[in-house]
């Protein structure tokens, strides 16, 4: 049982982004994609929810096949995506951005999710916009939860968050993947999606180039140079 995107070759137009891409998550698993910018690391997320169509390969939870899946059946067979950019609706209050999240699943208990971010809860009536970009991390990781998903995808956690926060919000990754989600996280700080993965994948121009247990990619000695600063 698990989420399989297998021998992804996919892009915008004519033009090939991803180019026969294999990444797995199992359920529980938190899995790190790491690569420099233009990798093509959020296109394959896009591919994993059914935003952008892959031209070769197969999507995959459990075995069913979701190649032809519209953005709606992924997300009723389980996955989830908190997009970079967060895309929250600014003007909504926090609890209809949860709800909203919750809408495909009729499920309107915020409290689990209010448990795993306790700073929502002080915040409900408050407009997302107005919320810390901290905070806006946290509705959107809380939002995505709301749809119960069997696997998260998150793109690009840290950027612009203060280091304390990211540190926060990470270690709700690890309470969320120990209730046995999958969790599948695009960061552009390799030390720290590392650190927090059990397994890694690094893309380089819509490769795999590397691949393997977190603690060994944090070890190897080219991903330690591009990608580590050491
Ligand atoms: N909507 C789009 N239309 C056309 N080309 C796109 C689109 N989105 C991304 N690309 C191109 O696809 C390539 C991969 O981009 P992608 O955003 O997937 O990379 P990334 O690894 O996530 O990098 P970043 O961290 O900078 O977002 C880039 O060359 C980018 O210009």
């Amino acid at each position: 049982m698990s989420f399989a995107l297998e021998g992804i070759s996919a892009g915008y137009g004519r033009v090939l982004v991803l180019h026969d891409v294999t990444v797995t998550v199992a359920p529980g698993e938190i899995v790190a994609l790491v690569g420099p910018n233009g990798a093509g690391k959020s296109t394959l997320l896009r591919v994993a929810s059914g935003m952008v169509r892959a031209s070769r390969g197969s999507v995959r939870v459990d075995d069913r096949n979701l190649d032809r899946a519209s953005i709606e059946q992924i997300a009723r067979a389980g996955v989830a995506h908190v997009p970079e950019g967060r895309r929250l609706f600014p003007g909504l209050t926090v609890r209809d951005n949860l709800r909203l999240g919750g809408w495909q699943n009729r499920n309107r208990d915020l409290e689990p999710v209010l448990a795993l971010f306790p700073r929502l809860a002080d915040r409900l009536r408050q407009a997302a916009g107005s919320l810390s970009g901290g905070e806006q991390q946290m509705c959107a990781i809380a939002r995505a939860l709301m749809s119960q998903p069997r696997f998260l995808l998150i793109d690009e956690l840290s950027l612009g968050l203060a280091p304390v926060l990211v540190d926060e919000i990470m270690a709700r990754l690890v309470a969320i993947a120990a209730t046995g989600t999958g969790i599948l996280l695009v960061e552009q700080d390799a030390g720290a999606a590392l650190e927090l993965a059990a397994r890694g994948y690094v893309l380089e121009n819509g490769v795999v180039v590397l691949e393997g247990p977190a603690a060994q990619l944090a070890g190897d000695a080219r991903v330690r140079e591009a990608y580590l600063g050491i």
